[in-house]
């Protein structure tokens, strides 16, 4: 389906283990977009983990990277852009992703991410005594900033990955540029 050359930049975000990357990476062959991750692009920026660079450089270092990395994708081409969990704490970053493509909420409640990843080892921030506990905060703490930044709010506790993809097409189509057609 091709989309009007304004909503070519298509970026998810949410709680880790809300789905960005799976849902990204389906939406990303449906729309015929490539698929990017703003994680997996830092940790090619800095040759080493992002779990490494937060020990040795600390959070407030890797969030400066992130931000550069964030502006830098969101002004080059169309693609499905899947953004790191905290990159909606930076306002600036907020701004950029706001203005400049159309932003999706992957919403999950912690108690679905939980039971979605937790014998999953690869999320450091959930690598704690209780990842439920640790989901609510960053839950708490970031569904308004979430919410905030989306243009929609897609609900992932019950449907299908197929399904997500198919109510994110939808609304691309419902609210597509006026005069461009419809793919
Ligand atoms: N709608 C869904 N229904 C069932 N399982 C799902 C759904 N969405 C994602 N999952 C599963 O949940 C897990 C986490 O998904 P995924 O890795 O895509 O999340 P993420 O948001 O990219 O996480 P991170 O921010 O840590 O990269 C995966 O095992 C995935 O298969
Ligand atoms: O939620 C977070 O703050 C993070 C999520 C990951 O995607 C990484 O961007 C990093 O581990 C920080
Ligand atoms: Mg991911």
């Amino acid at each position: 389906m091709p989309l009007p050359s304004g909503d070519r930049l298509i970026v998810l975000v949410g709680l880790p283990g809300s789905g960005k990357t799976t849902v990204g990476k389906q939406l990303a062959r449906r729309l015929q977009l490539p698929f990017v991750d703003s994680d997996h692009e830092i940790e090619q920026r800095l040759g080493c983990s992002i779990r490494e660079f937060f020990e040795r450089e600390g959070e407030a270092r890797f969030r400066d990277i992130e931000a550069e990395v964030i502006d830098a994708l969101t002004r080059s081409g169309p693609m499905v852009l899947s953004t790191g969990g905290g990159a909606v704490l930076r306002p600036d970053n907020r701004q950029r992703l706001k203005s400049r493509g159309k932003v999706f909420y992957l919403r999950s409640t912690p108690e679905d991410v939980f039971r979605r990843v937790r014998h999953d080892r690869n999320r450091p921030l959930l690598q704690v005594a209780d990842p439920l506990q640790k989901l609510r905060e960053l839950h708490a703490a970031r569904d308004p900033l979430y919410r905030e930044v989306a243009h929609y709010v897609i609900e992932t506790g019950r449907p299908s990955v197929a399904t997500l993809v198919n109510m994110i097409v939808m609304q691309l189509e419902l609210n597509g540029s006026p005069g461009v057609p419809a793919g």
